[in-house]
């Protein structure tokens, strides 16, 4: 019987660079990854996603465009990540670390995926020409470290 876990994922997008944040504390600490998190109660995915954004970077933003849904299944556990990823291109403020993460701006050809999730690879350059995209991840986890990542068929 598997649960999914419903989490958002804001990825913040100026002409040539794109913002990302050093995951301080928690899951994916170490990695660069866009802005996100849980919805709490009564919320919607969007609003969840906009005051993630907010807690995290400091950044808002009058609308988010919806491109993706990854959902992300480990070997022998029974909870799925069902992560919504949003872009956005228009934002208000300035990035300012928070007690979650420390925001960088990267040159889009300069995007540090060998320290990120190894997922990302694949669909970043879809979100960076604004396709929108559908993804069923299965991880092993073999250790807390290092990951090995199998495809799934989508559905
Ligand atoms: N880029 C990317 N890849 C992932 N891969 C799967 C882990 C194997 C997961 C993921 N997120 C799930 C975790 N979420 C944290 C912020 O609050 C929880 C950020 C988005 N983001």
């Amino acid at each position: 019987m598997f649960t999914s876990k419903l989490l958002t994922l804001v990825i913040v997008v100026k002409p040539q660079q794109v913002l990302l944040g050093l995951k301080k504390r928690g899951f994916g600490v170490g990695r660069w990854n866009g802005f996100g998190g849980k919805l709490q109660p009564g919320e919607s995915i969007e609003q969840a996603a906009k005051r993630e954004l907010w807690e995290e970077s400091s950044l808002t933003v009058d609308s988010l465009e919806k491109i993706g849904n990854i959902r992300f299944e480990f070997v022998g556990e029974t909870e799925i990540l069902d992560v919504h990823i949003f872009r956005t291109d228009h934002y208000h403020g300035e990035p300012s670390e928070s007690e979650e993460m420390r925001p960088q701006w990267f040159d889009l050809d300069a995007i540090p995926f060998d320290r990120m999730w190894p997922d990302d690879i694949y669909w970043f350059p879809l979100l960076l020409q604004k396709k929108k995209f559908q993804a069923c991840w299965l991880y092993h986890r073999q250790n807390s470290s290092d990951w090995f990542m199998g495809f799934k068929k989508s559905g």
